[in-house]
């Protein structure tokens, strides 16, 4: 006799150790949980190559993949079933028999401006000459440079509550800090948000899947990829997919000072997109409307928006910071 009730069934969930990156895949869980009560999702996490080192500047690291080639190697050996990341430190080529599923409702996907506690300022746009503002992210330099050119920065390294501990230290050399909103709204750090920035009130564009989450699975795990559309979110994962696909486009890496901001206007994605070189002086931007209904229209949109950036003299400042690095990478966020 054939057993007629569903086997129950469990799922191991990879994920990074960090305290973000727990809390996300507590999202992700409990979504799940609540489509299918029946399955077990259990959490497998491990410290990864990216989080063990924090002496060395990201920008020296030579591996793209230092978040997640650890997991992506337990998961095709299949001792997880999907790994659960910040898209914004996914890769935008995956191991060839890896995917990405649906992706859930984003966060909010702005950086934002964090002062030093005890100073009073509000605004990014407010900071005195020689301001010492923390990142260590490219993006976040050359934006910087361009927009705010008497303002210094600093390296700041860490996950977020280092960074806002050596941001707050008595004797820190910073000013302020950029860092995502949606990291800091996750661990329930809201009041340390001075200011969203957006391309309206300070010309700073995001990181490409900002603020969302991937859930990266096996190519041939059909089962599963059926259960993610049940959590997944339409308007975010054409948004995301367009925005890897623009950035796959013009460097096929993640490390290009690239900056988007996309939103849905009447049915239709406009993305607004920045490439910047590193010293601020050079500039390329454009913004364009996308009708984007499928993912196969949203890898096409991204490669529409690269080619408008690439008119717009992209190509020339992403070519001098190649050449610049031919033996370094720089890095993402
Ligand atoms: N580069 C690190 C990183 N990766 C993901 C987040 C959190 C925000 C997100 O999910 O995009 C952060 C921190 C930051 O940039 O401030």
């Amino acid at each position: 006799m054939a057993d007629s009730a569903p086997a129950k069934k469990t799922f191991t969930i990879g994920t990074r150790k960090s305290k973000l990156a727990l809390l996300q895949t507590d999202l992700v869980q409990a979504a799940l949980k609540e489509a299918y009560p029946d399955y077990e999702f259990k959490i497998f996490s491990k410290e990864t190559a990216g989080d063990l080192n924090t002496t060395i500047a990201l920008k020296d690291f030579t591996s793209k993949n230092l978040w997640t080639e650890e997991l992506e190697e337990l998961m095709i050996a299949g001792q997880v079933d999907f790994i659960v990341h910040s898209l914004k430190d996914v890769p935008t080529l995956l191991p060839a028999t890896c995917t990405l599923g649906p992706m859930m409702p984003r966060e909010d996907s702005r950086d934002v401006f964090v002062v030093k506690q005890g100073l009073p300022y509000k605004s990014l746009a407010e900071l005195p000459a020689g301001s010492v503002v923390g990142t260590s992210s490219i993006r976040r330099t050359a934006q910087l440079a361009r927009k705010y050119p008497h303002l210094k920065v600093l390296d700041i390294r860490g996950n977020i509550g280092t960074r806002l501990s050596k941001l707050d230290a008595e004797d820190s050399p910073y000013t302020c800090a950029i860092l995502a909103a949606a990291g800091l709204l996750r661990l329930d750090l809201q009041d340390r948000i001075t200011q969203y920035l957006d391309s309206k009130n300070s010309g700073m564009l995001y990181a490409v899947g900002q603020g969302a989450l991937g859930i990266e699975i096996r190519k041939a795990d059909t089962t599963l990829l059926d259960m993610l559309k049940k959590i997944g979110h339409q308007e975010t994962t054409f948004a995301c997919l367009a925005e890897r696909s623009l950035l796959r486009t013009l460097e096929g890496g993640c490390s290009a000072p690239l900056g988007v901001e996309s939103e849905w206007v009447a049915g239709k994605l406009r993305m607004r997109s920045v490439v910047v070189s590193v010293d601020g002086k050079q500039c390329a931007q454009v913004e364009v409307d996308g009708q984007v209904d499928s993912p196969e229209s949203a890898e096409a949109f991204g490669v529409t928006v690269a080619k408008a950036l690439v008119a717009d003299g992209a190509d020339k400042i992403l070519e001098e910071i190649q050449q610049n690095k031919l033996t370094k990478e720089s890095v993402a966020s």
